[in-house]
């Protein structure tokens, strides 16, 4: 079987070797490891890349693939275990942390201050920046695994080691490559023992105490794991906030109590008695599956207690049980694939080849249509038709959703994020939609501070939980659907240029019925069939109903279908039938629909022109196809330039006169055009 090639594209070999030397302790030889340190690399091949951050890699080897190839960002951890050496360093010491990019040095301060590590004066430094910071009163230079490009000013280096990756990384890249994930509390239980290592130096170092707790405290409260430390007599010393979290207990009311009275499950008396470590061991607390390591402390060969380290595997270990439940259980996999959109017409025809297409890439796509044209019904198809078939199908709807509910449900949040947020938080949309496709419906409604999120999201391909600090990588795809007209929103100030463009990268035009009159009959006996009404429609019922101009498009059309199974008693349907409401309408809305469009095409002016483009236009009506922008200027009357006549499809486009494919296919009349010119005429301009 052909293992999972994963591309690691980091600047430096040496993180590179950090981040294979990881991932070949968990997933042994079941994956190949490629990297631009040693190329020739088949692009074609691989199944994911893994990117250090490296901005300046970027355009070189992801935006190329970005599109076709998953792509991952590594999170990076920190060792703890070089940790103490900062430690030590006087308060207020001037430290220079050196990184050999700008972004990647200031992440890096940030982390040591989120750490507690904020009595230094701590500067960011990296060769690339355009302004190198003032070396004046620099006494320590701190780096990860980069001592060469400290600048030779600074005597005084720690070496904080490589940063490798952290667990999350770690979890998603098994998630993608569906590599097993039995061996990922290894991971955890190395850092554990690191942790305790460097948590009994800090606690019972000689230094200033009060200091040292702080920082521990700090520490222990910043790392995923449940940390607990109870001395000889049983009584708990330590407890961190993530201990609380998962036990659901608040820290402060352990603290200084009998173990027993708080942890009774944890059997703290056989290492009490046996002083040996006990690792890795998987019990069971009411629904929730931990990982524990419980080690005796020793100190100048005292026994003085146990420290027990724990994570909630839960996650872990019913990863994929627990995707697969939600897909199938809460809507995420999808209803429909493109047999069952139903049609004749060539319009649709060639929408659905388009959309097959567009299918078989990972760009971001953006549908448009008029409401009820099957925009949802496509971006199903389009899912259930890609690689990513397997993942979730998500879809959140814009239209009435506030901007606070907006946030939460599509980033998700963490516990106490604001009042009334769920016990242990919430993921948010795109973390479930991992993997698979985020569907975002009505985006036109969507507010503009979630519109700046959403393109965040798009452009760095990772979410931040409401409330939370940590930045989670996803591998999600956007479909995004509107009925309305985005670049006249844009231009009124309520869309985002930048946004609507990220989107765009391929549209996707759902015509509507009206336009594709082929359609209806057979979308009419197709649902007449569906709810097992053998009925016949009468020539002059489809004749009446294809006339009709359909404003709610296909949901009108299962509307009315419903309506005549309940009427129709006989085993025909005709104009009789027809609902009074679409025959009274039929004729003075298509006459109001048409009066509305040529009064909007002489408000731009020029009315005369367009109606010269649509008599061009209407020789060529039976051309599938349409025709391009050259034959149509060479056919006009009047001369006009390439730029003025795309403005100038653009406005017959917005009225639902013309269409057009992407591409290089052409423009087409349409019936809405046609009935437009036949006005025109009549009113013999
Ligand atoms: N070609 C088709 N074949 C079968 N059913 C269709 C077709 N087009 C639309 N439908 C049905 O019509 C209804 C409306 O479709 P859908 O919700 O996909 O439209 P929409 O464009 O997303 O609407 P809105 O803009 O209001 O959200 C659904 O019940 C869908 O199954």
């Amino acid at each position: 079987m052909k293992k999972p090639v994963l591309f690691i594209v980091t600047k430096k070999i040496i993180v590179y070797y950090a981040f294979r030397d990881k991932l070949r302790q968990i997933f042994g030889n079941d994956i190949q490891i490629v990297t631009n340190h040693f190329p020739p690399v088949n692009l074609n091949e691989i199944d994911l890349i893994l990117s250090s951050g490296s901005k300046e890699l970027e355009m070189e080897y992801i935006e190329p693939v970005r599109h076709f190839k998953p792509v991952l960002i590594a999170n990076r951890s920190i060792e703890f275990s070089k940790l103490e050496k900062l430690i030590e360093l006087p308060e207020g010491t001037h430290c220079l942390l050196v990184s050999d990019e700008k972004h990647m040095a200031e992440d890096s301060v940030e982390l040591l201050k989120r750490m507690g590590f904020d009595q230094h004066e701590i500067t960011s430094y990296s060769p690339d920046m355009d302004c190198l910071p003032s070396l004046d009163g620099v006494e320590v230079a701190i780096t990860h695994g980069l001592k060469e490009l400290v600048p030779t000013d600074v005597k005084k280096i720690i070496d904080l080691g490589v940063r490798s990756l952290d667990l999350s990384t770690i979890i998603e890249i098994s998630r993608v490559l569906q590599l097993p994930v039995e061996k990922v509390p290894l991971l955890t239980a190395d850092f554990f023992r690191n942790f305790v290592r460097i948590g009994k130096k800090l606690a019972y170092s000689n230094h200033n105490e009060s200091r040292l707790n702080q920082h521990l405290e700090t520490v222990l409260n910043a790392v995923h794991e449940g940390i607990i430390s109870i001395n000889t007599q049983g009584v708990i010393t330590v407890f961190n906030e993530q201990a609380g979290r998962i036990l659901g207990v608040m820290s402060e009311q352990c603290i200084n109590r009998h173990y027993s009275k708080v942890i009774s499950e944890f059997n703290i008396d056989e290492i009490l008695e046996s002083r040996k470590e006990i690792a890795d061991q998987i019990i069971q607390i009411h629904e929730r599956q931990l990982l524990m390591t419980k080690t005796p402390i020793m100190l100048n060969q005292h026994f003085i207690g146990v420290v027990v380290t724990f994570q909630d595997v839960t996650y872990v270990q019913r990863l994929e049980q627990e995707i697969r439940r939600k897909k199938t259980e809460s809507g995420l996999t999808t209803k429909y694939c493109f047999e069952d959109i139903i049609s004749r017409s060539q319009e649709m025809d060639r929408t659905k080849e388009i959309a097959k297409k567009i299918a078989k890439s990972d760009y971001t796509v953006l549908i448009n249509g008029e409401s009820g044209t099957g925009k949802e019904l496509f971006a199903q198809a389009i899912h259930e038709y890609s690689s990513r078939k397997v993942g979730p199908f998500l879809a959140v709807n814009f239209a009435g959703l506030t901007e606070t509910l907006a946030e939460s449900e599509l980033f998700g949040y963490e516990e106490g994020a604001f009042t009334g947020a769920k016990r242990g938080g919430k993921p948010g949309l795109f973390e479930l939609a991992q993997n698979g496709t985020i569907f975002l419906d009505e985006i036109g409604d969507a507010p503009l501070s979630i519109q700046a999120s959403l393109l965040r999201v798009i452009q760095e391909r990772q979410v931040m939980r409401v409330g939370g600090n940590k930045v989670i990588p996803i591998n999600v795809r956007i479909i995004a659907a509107t009925n309305k007209d985005l670049q006249q929103m844009i231009a009124i100030g309520d869309f985002r240029e930048d946004l609507f463009y990220r989107l765009n990268e391929l549209p996707l035009s759902i015509p509507p019925l009206r336009e594709r009159k082929l359609d209806i009959e057979i979308l009419f006996n197709y649902f007449l069939k569906e709810k097992n009404r053998n009925k016949h429609l009468t020539t002059g019922f489809v004749k009446a109903m294809t006339s009709y101009h359909w404003p709610g498009n296909v949901r009108e059309l299962v509307g009315v279908i419903n309506y005549l199974t309940v009427t129709v008693d006989g085993n025909q349907i005709g104009v009789e039938h027809i609902p009074q409401r679409i025959m009274k309408t039929e004729n003075q809305e298509h006459d109001h629909q048409v009066d509305k469009i040529i009064k909007y095409l002489d408000g731009l002016g020029d009315l005369k022109r367009y109606m010269e483009i649509l008599e061009c236009l209407a020789l060529y009506k039976n051309y599938s196809y349409g025709i391009g922008r050259g034959t149509l200027r060479s056919n006009l009357r009047f001369s006009i330039s390439d730029g003025q006549l795309r403005t100038k499809l653009e406005a017959l486009k917005r009225t639902g006169c013309v269409i057009s494919g992407i591409k290089r296919q052409g423009t087409k009349i349409t019936e809405s055009g046609l009935a437009v010119l036949d006005t025109l005429n009549s009113h013999s301009l």
